[in-house]
């Protein structure tokens, strides 16, 4: 993490400075099984993934150590890359006059005999110029000097840090410290160019012409965009031309209007082209006050905001001036031929769509129109697109801000007898009454309770590390990672603000923003308004009147996935009142004004969230009234921010710019293909404190401790939670056992008894997990004092439920036998509490509440539940009793989680002849003393 004090680039930073694209990353996943191994297991693991990294520079390659994050293992390999180049980034630490002295040595090796022929970018131009024609053979553009080397750059930033944003100030910089030259170099500012004052040998001239390529003759263009200074002019598609090896700044030149390639200033890389490569904006220099460069540096008159190229601006973090060529050329290590990329308005517009945080996620998830950045972090499984974390280091790199910096606090962890105990003095939450549901939730913000831990605050710093914003969520996670999204996702929100609405300073606080502080120091300046169509009045959006208004049936938390497309519809019978104006009347002269429904963003299949306004919120809202297989349709008139949307999302630039014009409507259409519930544990977790599932552990604990059992067996132990808490606490148990079928939450289960059996002393003498089906009877789990089965039988067939009730009793017989399944009618309260605000109660019919998890095959009501253990118990001479967690049994519906505990009434059973069936797959077992045993 990034200290305070002097700012110094990381290894990345300074590979990236000196190689640009050339120096290429490769990240590999690697498993390192010593790591992660659970001594003993029987299925094979992946472990935490791990990293290493490969970067390839064009003269060698290295490999990085393993690290633990993807970031780490680059930041890694480019140390050793820099080790390996012999550089070291303390030679940042210089003082000014030592980098003037520098600035004027490099520039003399630059034009030194050597250097003509250097396999980089810049050798490359000091080469073309010197097939440049007439009074420019030679002459060097000064900003090729300023722009393609990093050491120039480098002792430029230590000048001066704010070349940073001002690329002139380097030009100028240059041209100080060439004048200082006078023996050696010709630095014209009129000219704006560096040239050596003796010819190159001839010998180098010969040498270097015998290895030239040959200039092919065919013609060579590539596109560009281009972005005018005057706001209301449109970005337009360029070519420039490079035909017969001209020189490429030079043809730029032609396009701006100026002289010749000396008079064009160069940015830094930013953005991606069609095909991924980087793009610069290529401007005119402003003008130097001729023979007074040193007095130009505070000389700001020749640059007036009026000629500054907002656009243009805005895009690369630089100040631009004058009309600016967007375009992706340039010559590359170790090759001599040019390289371009087209790059069109389309490229453009996503670039621009691309500096807001919600823009990052829109062109993530590949749904520009539709896509939202959401307004909440949830689970890791519920979230779709790129996290909020790496979200907001995108934005950083973006705007040229130092890398976010996290710092995790931990709150001291109760244990969870301290929380049983706190818990019983609270009223248990019953959602009786569906008042107190607010009251819990908030309450949750603030309580740490078991593995509630953990909190993250989020700094956003510039590079010279002046603080941009500070997020610090007061509450607390369960899970690093979460509260580490949450805090990204709070500072994104922040800053989404900023750009989206506009009206956020540093000062202005609501609520929600009480833990996010900004100095208000403005470092970016209010984005340009990128909408080409003139008048924006009547475009405000309206509600879609085509779907019907009913009750929405779909609740938050669910994950939807929908197929739609957005088209662009012009109906020259209407304007956008819905009446045919007289002016439309007069202007349908206009041949090609005709009915068209032209598709612009369609997607087969995409997923969200409900209610955390992942997408536009009224596909949302429609989609909430649907079923699935369902189809709709409705049509919305157009924002002004949207026209840079579909300028970002259209492949026929021109085509939408017409559209656009003619007041077009959205038609949205929306086929819901499919629902995923809320996850039964998110549910319950917000529902219930402490969460339901801790509440059934609680239970079991309560009747092991009663019982002074010493075996038990968890049927469908899971990743062993039950075991987990079973072993918080001093009980009688010597030999616990899970079985399960799923190899995931065995495995889990082993990594964590190892865990805490080795670290903790208790009574337990042996712990076995078993794969294998709780359907099939094994000899080794009979006559068991415990048996717990905690939210299993409803994951299988009905039948199956039944079946496994016969088993236990008349095959396993354990002495207690603790069931436990949902209630079915419980479900309308956790439901109500889920369902968007929007709901109407009137007229709504009742709702058929569904099950609690996709997965769940069947849901016993209570009734249903008490018969069908009534009749086993009977069947096999056990008593049962009925309680249940979550809410009382005393109130309607009942309990939330409803529990059968069997007794057995025999004291004695019949022996079952010893490795008589042993269908059960021991995957890992641990006895005291000698820990685990290998299979
Ligand atoms: C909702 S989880 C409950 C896990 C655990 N009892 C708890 O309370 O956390 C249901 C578990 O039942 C397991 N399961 C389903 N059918 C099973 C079967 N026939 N035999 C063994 N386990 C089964 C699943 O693999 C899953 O781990
Ligand atoms: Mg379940």
């Amino acid at each position: 993490m990034a200290g305070g004090g002097k700012h110094t680039l990381t290894p990345k930073a300074i590979i990236h400075q000196k190689f640009g694209a050339n120096a290429i990353y490769t990240v590999e996943e690697v498993h390192d099984s010593s790591q992660s191994a659970c001594p003993g297991l029987a299925i094979p693991q992946k472990g935490p993934s791990l990293f290493r990294c490969h970067l390839q520079l064009p003269d060698f390659s290295v490999v990085s150590n393993v690290c633990k994050k993807k970031k780490d293992s680059e930041q890694s390999a480019a140390e050793l890359a820099l080790d390996k180049l012999g550089i070291r980034p303390q030679n940042d630490d210089l003082t000014e006059d030592e980098a003037w002295d520098d600035l004027v040595g490099r520039i003399k090796y630059i034009f030194s005999d050597e250097f003509l022929s250097a396999e980089n970018p810049l050798g490359a131009h000091l080469r073309a110029a010197l097939r440049r024609n007439g009074d420019c053979c030679g002459s060097v553009p000064v900003s090729v000097v300023a722009t393609f080397d990093a050491k120039i750059n480098s002792r430029c930033k230590i000048i001066n840090p704010s070349v940073e944003s001002d690329p002139f100030l380097v030009i100028s910089y240059v041209m100080k410290a060439a004048s200082k030259l006078p023996d050696f170099i010709v630095a014209s500012p009129d000219k704006a160019s560096l040239r050596r004052k003796n010819p190159y040998p001839s010998e180098i001239i010969e040498a270097l012409a015998a290895t030239q390529v040959s200039d092919s003759l065919d013609s060579r263009k590539f596109n560009a965009a281009y972005i005018p200074c005057k706001g209301e002019e449109i970005v337009d598609l360029d070519s420039v031309d490079v035909s017969s090896g001209r020189y490429y700044l030079d043809s730029i030149a032609e396009r701006l209007c100026l002289k010749d390639g000396n008079q064009v200033m160069i940015s830094r890389t930013f953005g991606k082209a069609l095909c991924g490569s980087e793009c610069r904006l290529y401007s005119p220099i402003p003008k130097f006050k001729s023979s007074e460069v040193s007095e130009s540096l505070s000389e700001e008159s020749t640059r007036t905001e009026k000629s500054r190229n907002a656009r243009a601006s805005y895009i690369c973090g630089q100040e631009i001036h004058g009309d600016a060529v967007l375009a992706s050329v340039g010559y590359r290590w170790k090759s001599e031929d040019l390289d371009y990329d087209d790059v069109t308005v389309k490229s453009f517009y996503r670039i621009c769509c691309g500096m807001s945080p919600n823009g990052i996620y829109k062109i993530s998830r590949q749904a520009l129109l539709v896509a939202q950045l959401p307004v909440s972090f949830t689970t890791k499984s519920n979230w779709r697109g790129p996290f909020p974390r790496e979200i907001l280091s995108m934005f950083c790199h973006q705007h040229r801000l130092a890398d976010p910096v996290f710092t995790i606090s931990t709150a001291p962890v109760k244990s969870l007898a301290e929380i049983y105990r706190s818990h019983r003095k609270l009223k248990v939450s019953g959602g009786s009454d569906g008042g107190d549901d607010e009251n819990l939730s908030k309450e949750k913000e603030d309580t740490p309770g078991l593995g509630n831990g953990f909190r993250c605050e989020v700094k956003v710093l510039t590079k010279s590390q002046d603080l941009v914003l500070e997020c610090s969520p007061r509450k607390f996670y369960e899970k690093e990672n979460d509260a580490v999204q949450n805090a990204s996702l709070k500072a994104l929100l922040w800053f989404s603000k900023y750009f989206d609405d506009l009206d956020v300073n540093g000062s202005d606080t609501d609520d929600d923003e009480e833990d996010t502080k900004s100095p208000g120091t403005h470092v970016f300046r209010f984005p340009p308004n990128f909408g080409n169509v003139e008048d924006s009045s009547g475009t405000e959006k309206v509600v879609p009147s085509v779907v019907e208004k009913r009750v929405p049936t779909i609740t938050n938390g669910s994950v939807v996935s929908i197929c739609y497309s957005l088209s662009l519809e012009v109906d020259p019978e209407f304007s956008t009142d819905g009446e045919v104006s007289e002016e439309d009347m007069e202007s349908e002269v206009d041949a090609d004004y005709e009915h068209s429904v032209d598709l612009i963003e369609s997607h087969e299949e995409i997923e969200f969230e409900m209610g955390t306004k992942a997408m536009d919120s009224l596909i949302e809202s429609a989609v909430s009234q649907m079923t699935v297989g369902e189809f709709a349709s409705y049509n919305t008139s157009l924002c002004t921010a949207s026209e840079a949307l579909i300028l970002a999302v259209a492949t026929d630039t021109a085509r939408a710019r017409y559209l656009l014009s003619k007041r077009p409507q959205i038609v949205n259409s929306i086929i819901l293909l499919g629902v995923k519930g809320p996850s039964e544990e998110r549910m319950e977790a917000a529902f219930f404190k402490p969460p339901l599932s801790k509440q059934r552990v609680e239970y079991a604990v309560k009747h092991i401790k009663d019982s002074s059992a010493s075996t038990l067996a968890d049927f469908g132990c899971g990743s062993g939670s039950l075991l987990d808490s079973l072993l918080d606490y001093p009980t009688t148990l010597q030999t616990i056992i899970g079985v399960d079928i799923s190899p995931k939450g065995l495995a889990r289960a082993a990594k964590m008894l190892h865990v805490k059996l080795n670290k903790e002393a208790c009574n337990v003498n042996t712990a076995t997990l078993y794969d294998g089906s709780i359907l099939e009877f094994d000899s080794r789990l009979f006559d068991i004092d415990i048996g717990t089965c905690l939210e299993v039988i409803e994951h299988m067939e009905e039948e199956q439920a039944c079946e496994f009730g016969e088993k236990v009793l008349s095959l396993f017989r354990p002495k207690l036998l603790i069931v436990s399944t949902p209630n079915f009618e419980y479900n309308t309260i956790l439901q109500r509490s889920t369902t968007p605000d929007t709901q109407e109660e009137t007229n709504s019919e009742p709702q058929l509440p569904k099950f609690r998890n996709h997965d769940h095959k069947f849901e016993w009501t209570r009734e249903q539940f008490n018969h069908w253990a009534t009749k086993l118990a009977e069947r096999h001479n056990y008593s049962v009793e009925f309680s249940g967690v979550g809410g009382s049994g005393e109130v309607e519906p009942g309990f939330a989680s409803q529990i059968a505990v069997f007794k057995r009434e025999a004291s004695a059973v019949e022996n079952v002849a010893e490795g008589s069936m042993q269908p059960y797959k021991v995957i890992w077992e641990w006895k005291k003393g000698s820990g685990e045993k290998k299979d």
